[in-house]
């Protein structure tokens, strides 16, 4: 798909020309942005009542098909804490992979690991936190408990020349702990980057991150770990997710996390809404004359799929605006 397909799904001529006027102004932006698309493990994970096997599959294929080349299928966490991501294997035996696409999976430890090595998963994911109580209530372990656990896990993905992922959770702030310290961001995130992880995303986790302190953040965690390596992702809680993105490309990262039809938020985060929707960060990229390799409108579609089938609203404004709800 070519860099102007945001835009040009709007019938309404104001649309394109606004946002093709933004394009000159902006002078450090990457040519190309790499898009994770976490809806079907991170959107899906926090859904009230048991998202049927079937509609996960033929959503991750819809996104697969939208041209997404990365896309969270699932989690190998315990079932009773998120009871959601139980059909975890059914869900990597029935996605139709499509060549070019990683499917990674969250992998807390060796046993989640071990599970999905045998489902077939070709990528995992491990992830902390830079607040302890974060940490405690999501994986149930301290900050530095969590690394020892990663660390077999990544000893064993090496021996399997799996690649590794890695999270930290709560990079602008914490639902337990309030602010926390970039130089603690820092800390976790060299640690997982030391121990192999290819890239590091950063997690907004309850989204209360402003374009401020992003840029802080990120200073901070840039003197640690080569900004090539790492990622962005922003819930919008406070609706400062794509600003906060934009921050985050200006200052030289390439990789975005986002959730078609903004679905989502963690199960151990209370109150933390979705993730921005990948429809609004497509469109501010397109938009900026950024390649995506995302079909604008096989992406809404997979929108339109999974808020009917839910029976839910989408949180995309771009969908919204659309009337592709
Ligand atoms: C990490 C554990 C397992 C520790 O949980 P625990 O209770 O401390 O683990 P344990 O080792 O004591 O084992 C207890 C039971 O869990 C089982 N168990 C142990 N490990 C596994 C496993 N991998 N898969 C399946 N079962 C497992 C184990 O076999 C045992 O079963 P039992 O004997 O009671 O029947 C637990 O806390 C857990 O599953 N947490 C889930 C956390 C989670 O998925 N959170 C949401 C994802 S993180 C997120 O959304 C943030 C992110 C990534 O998006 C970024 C951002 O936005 O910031």
């Amino acid at each position: 798909s070519s860099p102007s397909e945001g835009p040009m799904v709007f019938q309404r001529s104001f649309s394109l020309s606004s946002v093709k006027a933004g394009v000159s102004a902006c002078q450090f932006l990457p040519e190309k942005v790499k898009i994770v698309e976490v809806g079907p493990r991170d959107g899906l994970q926090n859904e009230k009542t048991i998202v049927p096997t079937e509609t996960k599959i033929h959503l991750i294929d819809m996104l697969s098909e939208a041209g997404l080349s990365v896309i969270e299928a699932t989690s190998f966490v315990s079932p009773k804490w998120v009871p959601q991501m139980a059909d975890q294997i059914e869900v990597m035996k029935g996605i139709c992979r499509k060549p070019g696409v990683t499917y990674p999976v969250l992998t807390p430890n060796l046993k989640g690991f071990q599970a999905a090595i045998m489902a077939g998963a070709s990528e995992v994911a491990i992830f902390g936190a830079a607040s302890e109580l974060f940490s405690k209530k999501n994986i149930n372990c301290s900050v530095d408990e969590s690394l020892q656990r990663f660390d077999e896990v990544m000893k064993a993905a090496k021996e399997a020349s799996i690649p590794v992922r890695g999270y930290v959770s709560c990079v602008l702030g914490c639902p337990y702990e309030g602010k926390v310290a970039p130089e603690k961001v820092a800390y976790v995130a060299k640690r997982l980057y030391d121990m192999g992880c290819y890239e590091i995303s950063l997690g907004d986790t309850i989204g209360v991150g402003t374009p401020g302190s992003m840029r802080q953040m990120l200073e901070a965690v840039t003197k640690e770990v080569p900004v090539n390596a790492l990622a962005v992702h922003c819930h919008d809680t406070y609706g400062q997710a794509l600003a906060n993105i934009l921050v985050a490309l200006q200052m030289g990262v390439c990789v975005v996390d986002s959730s078609v039809a903004g679905l989502g938020g963690c199960p151990y985060a209370q109150g933390a809404s979705g993730n921005v929707a990948t429809e609004d960060v497509v469109y501010m990229l397109h938009g900026l004359g950024i390649w995506t390799g995302v079909n604008m409108s096989k992406l809404m579609d997979a929108g339109v799929f999974i808020c009917r089938t839910l029976n839910r609203k989408s949180n995309s404004k771009v969908a919204q605006a659309t009337c592709k709800l």
